[in-house]
This record gives structure tokens, C-alpha cells and sequence, in this order.
């Protein structure tokens, strides 16, 4: 059994937190999988490392439109997928090697294994081919364990073989049909990465639009252009998988009946749950909500003194800058325990890098209705503005919530080219208490670059100031 003045399970933004500010302390960093977490290893990076790629890929598409005609003449995946591992596995391994053997780190010991709690205090590692690796206990621990993709419950799943988000980017080859369950953010992106790749995608959805926790006017609108990109199959639960003889088949019934589906490679993107049951937090008095998620305060502190957590183990909102933002408190609350700050979670942006790009921050038009908030609407496509003429934009759109009495932004929704860079103004005077007027009027906006979208949804906010 050794003892540590701090023990941080998790090497995703778990790992932010070991800076030189601790050099005095005793610190054990353990972590299970690939060092560097989910984010850089089969996360946001890579993702966006692909969807850039399929961007490239899909340019033909719609350049003839604009007098340019352009054709995909290949797509080398073996060569994408090794350019993109071939810059981050050395990021990865250079990370781990820099806690190992790095002077900045003769106070950290690095365990490759799985904690897990088995008493008060007290968290066993266990070496991933078996075996303990030790005991170790600590004043402090720090619970940064992420989360994993869900397998939903169809009969056939798991005999059949299936791809999730942690292993579709490392394919041998690239099928040449895919199919994806699941609507949210890891379905469209990598519908939009496949597809524009060449791969023949179905999406199979089981409600009636995809991105249905976005406001709803955008995901219909995203939906309606997904599907002339691929196959959108809505309403669509799936009740069965096998492997047949020309592929896998998925069986699935919707309000027409039941349906058939043959595919290469079937992606399931159902959501993901929170790694507490790996930790067996039950033996601490550390409290889950119902759906996993460990429970914390506005300081990140569990029920249990000392223990804290971060990021998707605990977080609703399993988005990388909020796991790095609650680091940044975990981090300044272990070092000035008599000054805690709190986690500030009033406006989490977050973007969807399909095709187009959906960002979206505060409330969207259903929540402002459910909780009864007084609001006024602002909207601008990009076909009327400059640059979405120089684009030939034809479909995106912001729409911009207000109250109309101050003026105060409640929430601002994006669909349509870098929704993702053209929606943080707006992030911005929320977090800082600007008002609409004030941020259309009290700034220059460049002429004629892609904000201006932003702009004038706030002009055509009906305030009544
Ligand atoms: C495909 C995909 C794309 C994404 N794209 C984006 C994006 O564009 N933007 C965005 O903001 N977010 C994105 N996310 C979400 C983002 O990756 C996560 O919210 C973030 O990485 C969570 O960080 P974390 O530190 O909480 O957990 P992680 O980075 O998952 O780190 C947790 C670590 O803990 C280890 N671990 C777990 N249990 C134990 C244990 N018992 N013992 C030892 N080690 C353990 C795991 O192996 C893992 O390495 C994406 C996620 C996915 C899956
Ligand atoms: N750009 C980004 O920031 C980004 C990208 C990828 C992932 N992520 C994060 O990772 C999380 C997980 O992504 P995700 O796409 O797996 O989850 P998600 O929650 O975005 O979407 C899951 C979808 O699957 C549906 N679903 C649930 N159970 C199902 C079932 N049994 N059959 C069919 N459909 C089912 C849900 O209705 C939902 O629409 C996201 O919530 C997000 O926070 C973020």
C-alpha cells in the first residue's frame, strides 16, 4: 500500500491538472486505456482531423454550382487515417513518456491500470492482463474517468460485431456501406465523414429528426439536408442484427412495418455513459445521479470530502471544454482549499462538426416556451448576407433569443458553413452580460466576412428599446 497527497484516476483532462504547482505533493495518475483520454486518442481530435478531410472530399459536390466544376478522383484511406494517427499516437505516447521519465515529474508515478475503489480511501489498481499493481491511498483524489460509448440492448449486437466511435477511425478499409445507429452528434459527424468519403451511409434514427436535442427548427432543417446526402431512416427502432451472407443485416421496424438493411460496417452512436461503475464508488458514500454521473457541488467535490471529480464522469454536458474548465476549478481548489471557486456552467456552447456545422449556446426556442421565459426572435440566413452570397448558401440560417424588455441574449442557434467560429460573438457578450443593441451597435463588424450573419439577427431582434 503506498500513500499519495493526491490521486488523479484519468489521464484526459485529469491529467491538466499535475502541473508544476505541485511539485511537493506525492501524486499518482492512473489510467486504464490509451494515455491522453477520449478527447485526443478517439475523440474531438481526431474527428475533426476527419470531418476537415471530408470537407475536402466534398468539395465537388457543390462546387459546380458556383462555375466549378471539380472531380473526386480517389480516396486514399489507409493514407488519411495513418496521417492522422501518425501525428496523435505520438502526442499520446509522448505524454505518458513525460510523466514517466520527464525531471518535472520525479513526484508522479503513472499506473497503467484500472482503479478501482475496494475500501474507503482506498483505490486498488489492477494491471490491465490481470493482477494487482497496488494499493494505493491518498488525502485527495481526483475522479476524471470519462465515459465510454453505450451498446444498446438488440439481440444479435454483440455475436455480429459492431464499430463504435473508439475504433471506426482505425478501419483496415473503408466499406463500402455503413450503416449508423443512432441521430446525435457522433451520427452526424461521422455520417458526414463517410459519406463524403464515398461510403454508401443509411442512418438509422429513432426519432423523427436527427439532432433532436438542438432547437428544433435547426435539426429539422439539418435533417432534411442530411437526407439528400444519405439515407435517413426516421422513426426507425432496431430490432434485430445478424451477419448474412452479403453483410451485416439489420433488421428494423418502423410505423410502415419492418425493414432490411445489408451493410459492411455497422457503427452504433447511441450516447455514452459515465466510467463510475469502473471506479465502485459505492464503498465511498460518493452519491450517482440516476443515469451514472457522479454527484458534485459547485466546487467539484463529491459527498465525499476530498474527492474530487471532473468531465464526464460527472458532467451532464460531456463536452471537452467543460471537462477543462472543471480541471481548471478541481485544480485551483486543491491548491487554495480556504479560496474555492466554483464551476461556471451558465452558457456551455457546444457544436456539432457535421455538414453543414451546427453551434448552439443558451436556451433554444422549446426551452424558453417549457420554462416560460418572455423571449423575441432575431433570424438571418447567410444567403442574405455577403459572404453567404459569395458562398451560394442556401440553407443556413442563426436565430438569435432575446428578452425583449433588456435585451439580454438568452440563446443563439447556428446551421450553416463554420456555425462553429461564427456563433462565439455571441458566447461572449452572454458570458460578459451584453445586450443585443449593445453588441450589434457598440462594435465594427468586418465587411463582408461571415459575423455579419450574427449582426444582423440581432438587428431584426423586435426589442422594445
Ligand atoms: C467521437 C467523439 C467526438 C467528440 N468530439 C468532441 C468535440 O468536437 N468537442 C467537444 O467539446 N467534445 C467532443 N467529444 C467529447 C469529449 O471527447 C469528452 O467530453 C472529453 O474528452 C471528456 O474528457 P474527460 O477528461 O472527462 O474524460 P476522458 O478523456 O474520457 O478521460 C478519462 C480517462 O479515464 C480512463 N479511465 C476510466 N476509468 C478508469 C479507471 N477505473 N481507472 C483508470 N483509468 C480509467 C479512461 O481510459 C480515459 O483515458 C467527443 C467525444 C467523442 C466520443
Ligand atoms: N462535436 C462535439 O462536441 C461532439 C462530437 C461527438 C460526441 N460528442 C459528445 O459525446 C456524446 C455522445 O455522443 P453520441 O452521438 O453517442 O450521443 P448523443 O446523445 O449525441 O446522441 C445519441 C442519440 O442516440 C439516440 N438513441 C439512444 N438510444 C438509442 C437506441 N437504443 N437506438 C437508437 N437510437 C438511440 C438518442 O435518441 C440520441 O439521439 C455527446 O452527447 C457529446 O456530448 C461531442
Amino acid at each position: 500500500m503506498t500513500h499519495y497527497d493526491l490521486v488523479v484516476v484519468g489521464t484526459g483532462s485529469g491529467n491538466t491538472i499535475v502541473s508544476k504547482q505541485f511539485a511537493n505533493w506525492k501524486v499518482a495518475i492512473v489510467e486504464k486505456g490509451i494515455f491522453g483520454g477520449t478527447c485526443l486518442n478517439v475523440g474531438c481530435i481526431p474527428t475533426k482531423m476527419f470531418v476537415h478531410t471530408a470537407d475536402l472530399a466534398a468539395t465537388p459536390s457543390h462546387s459546380s454550382r458556383l462555375g466549378v466544376d471539380e472531380k473526386l478522383t480517389g480516396v486514399r484511406w489507409p493514407d488519411i487515417r495513418d496521417r492522422i494517427f501518425g501525428r496523435i499516437d505520438p502526442i499520446s505516447a509522448g505524454g505518458a513518456e513525460y510523466r514517466e521519465h520527464h525531471a518535472n515529474n520525479v513526484n508522479v508515478t503513472l499506473y497503467h491500470g484500472t482503479g478501482r475503489f475496494t475500501a474507503d480511501g482506498e483505490l486498488t489498481v489492477t494491471a490491465n492482463e490481470g493482477g494487482e499493481l497496488e494499493v494505493l491511498t491518498a488525502d485527495r483524489f481526483v475522479l476524471a474517468a470519462g465515459s465510454r460509448p453505450i451498446v444498446p440492448d438488440i439481440p444479435g449486437l454483440d455475436e455480429t460485431g459492431f464499430q463504435t466511435s473508439g475504433t471506426i477511425m482505425r478501419l483496415e478499409q473503408l466499406p463500402s456501406r455503413l450503416g449508423i445507429i443512432g441521430s446525435g452528434f457522433v451520427a452526424a459527424e461521422f455520417a458526414h465523414v463517410f459519406s463524403s468519403l464515398g461510403v454508401e451511409v443509411t442512418l438509422i434514427a429513432r426519432s423523427d429528426r436527427m439532432l433532436r436535442h438542438e432547437d428544433s427548427e435547426i435539426a429539422k432543417r439539418y435533417t432534411e439536408i442530411a437526407q439528400e446526402r444519405y439515407t435517413v431512416k426516421l422513426l426507425h427502432e432496431t430490432v434485430r442484427v445478424w451477419r448474412g451472407q452479403d453483410g451485416i443485416v439489420v433488421k428494423t421496424l418502423s410505423p410502415a412495418g419492418v425493414d432490411e438493411l445489408v451493410v459492411d460496417e455497422l457503427l452504433v452512436a447511441v450516447g455514452r455513459t459515465p466510467n463510475s461503475d469502473l471506479l465502485n464508488v459505492g464503498v465511498t458514500g460518493i452519491e450517482l445521479e440516476s443515469d451514472g454521473r457522479v454527484v458534485v457541488d459547485e466546487f467539484q467535490e463529491t459527498a465525499v470530502e476530498g474527492i474530487y471529480a471532473l468531465g464526464d464522469v460527472c458532467s451532464p454536458y460531456q463536452l471537452k471544454h467543460v471537462a477543462n474548465h472543471e480541471a481548471r476549478v478541481v485544480q485551483h481548489n486543491l491548491l487554495h482549499p480556504d479560496d474555492r471557486i466554483d464551476s461556471d456552467h451558465r452558457f456551455v456552447p457546444h457544436a456539432v462538426f457535421g455538414s453543414p456545422q451546427v453551434a448552439s449556446v443558451g436556451l433554444t426556442e422549446e426551452e424558453a416556451i417549457e420554462q416560460g421565459v418572455r423571449y423575441v426572435v432575431g433570424r438571418e440566413a447567410y444567403a442574405d448576407i455577403a459572404y453567404g452570397w459569395a458562398m451560394e448558401d442556401t440553407t443556413g440560417f442563426a436565430k438569435i433569443l432575446a428578452d425583449p424588455d433588456t435585451g439580454q441574449i438568452l440563446g443563439c442557434h447556428v446551421i450553416g458553413p463554420q456555425a462553429s467560429t461564427v456563433i462565439q460573438p455571441v458566447i461572449q457578450a452572454m458570458s460578459f452580460g451584453l445586450d443585443a443593441h449593445t453588441m450589434a451597435r457598440g462594435q465594427y463588424w468586418i465587411h463582408p466576412a461571415m459575423p455579419e450573419l450574427i449582426e444582423n439577427a440581432l438587428l431584426n431582434l423586435k426589442l422594445k428599446s
